[in-house]
């Protein structure tokens, strides 16, 4: 099992894009072999010359090989997939228009191969790559018809020849303008999809973050508390919630206005944030209330933790409105008992806060029992 993952990996890689280029190459490598076991019946009826006929397959064949390669070993080489796809359908066209002067009766019919190519183009190519690349055969095919007719007119009269091109180069040029339309369509939904993934991870932002503190909101943190109470606490740890509110937080909005107070706002949001470990989740809750979650955290843990948050806060500075400013928050704590909804919790350490505010302010309550 792990040798056949090994061998995977080996040959196919790992990333995505890679993968899917090479997915092509197989196709194409099917098409291939198809088209020379065409060929080896060709030399087998005497129709095609098997001297020319056996250099095509071989060139073909090791085209096909060298193209793997290139593809395997472009992050490698920092070969871009689009001039990969160029050069691949070069050689494609190229075999084919050597396979068209090599082919006995039948080379009207070998032409249709030349469309493939072109289609297979859609996927990796530019509409304009694939117009260029298209000129390029009706240019290559014209000289070798004229090259066949002047010289060998017994077995590619003219007559005959004439619309063999016309037809070749009209149904190229028609399968390039239709895989071009077809290119734009699969840019304009790839450029859609990328939209729609941007508006959606800003939608997402919207839905989680506090527009002015950059903190989680209301919503994301009630999620993140439905989903901690879903969670299976096999080893029971403890987990505290902590109510902050800052103190005569409305006098500072009429001394210094309503952008003052945002701006007090957004500093303690991140002055209180820094004073967090990674895991610890920090929401705006109300106007200038928030709710701290502490996972992991018995209460006695919690109190300095806590208590070090109120220190830098006091000691933060709001240069923008008046350096003596000084702000404080008051805070009830409480720990979550068993498998007790955190609505509970939060109701104690409400409890606390409002002894907090009613005793003066700028303090931390742990509240010890559960209400009876
Ligand atoms: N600037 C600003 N002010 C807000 C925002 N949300 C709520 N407030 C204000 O916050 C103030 C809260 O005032 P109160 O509830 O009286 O509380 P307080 O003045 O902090 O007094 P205590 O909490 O008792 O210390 C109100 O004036 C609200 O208008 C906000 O997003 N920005």
């Amino acid at each position: 099992m792990s040798l056949r993952t090994d061998l995977t990996r080996l040959f196919i890689g790992e990333d995505r894009q890679l993968q899917r280029l090479l997915a092509y190459w197989a196709a194409t490598c099917a098409f291939y072999a198809v088209c020379m076991v065409l060929m080896l019946l060709q030399i087998q009826n005497g129709t095609a010359d098997r001297a020319a006929a056996t250099a095509l397959i071989w060139f073909g064949s090791t085209s096909v090989v060298a193209c793997y390669l290139l593809i395997r070993a472009s992050k490698a080489l920092r070969v871009p997939p689009a001039r990969l796809a160029v050069l691949q359908a070069f050689v494609a066209l190229g075999c084919n228009v050597a396979a068209y002067a090599i082919s006995g009766p039948i080379r009207g019919a070998s032409l249709m191969v030349l469309l493939v190519v072109l289609v297979f183009c859609t996927f990796s190519l530019r509409p304009r790559q694939t117009l260029a690349l298209c000129a390029s055969t009706i240019c290559a095919l014209g000289i070798t018809i004229a090259w066949m007719v002047i010289h060998d007119p017994l077995r590619y009269p003219a007559s005959i020849e004439v619309i063999h091109f016309g037809l070749a180069a009209s149904s190229l040029l028609a399968v390039a303008l239709l895989t071009g339309e077809m290119s734009k369509l699969r840019s304009g939904l790839k450029r859609q999809k990328e939209e729609l993934l941007v508006a959606v991870a800003t939608i997402r932002t919207l839905a989680t973050v506090d527009e002015l503190t950059s903190l989680a909101n209301r919503r994301h943190m009630n999620e993140v508390l439905g989903a901690e109470e879903r969670r299976e606490r096999g080893g029971g740890e403890p987990v505290c919630i902590a109510l902050l509110d800052i103190d005569f937080f409305k006098s500072v909005n009429d001394r210094y206005g309503h952008a003052g107070g945002d701006a007090v706002l957004r500093t303690f949001a991140a002055t209180a944030r820094e004073a967090l470990r990674g895991g610890d989740v920090l929401a705006r809750w109300g106007g200038e209330e928030f709710l701290l979650l502490l996972p992991n955290t018995a209460l006695a843990e919690a109190t300095p933790v806590l208590d070090r948050m109120a220190e830098r806060v006091r000691a933060m500075r709001i240069g923008e409105l008046d350096r003596e400013l000084t702000v404080t928050f008051s805070a009830g704590l409480a720990e979550r008992h068993g498998d007790e909804p955190f609505a509970d919790t939060i109701s104690r350490a409400d409890r606390a806060l409002y002894i907090a505010k009613a005793s003066g302010r700028n303090q931390v309550i742990p509240i010890e029992t559960p209400a009876a």
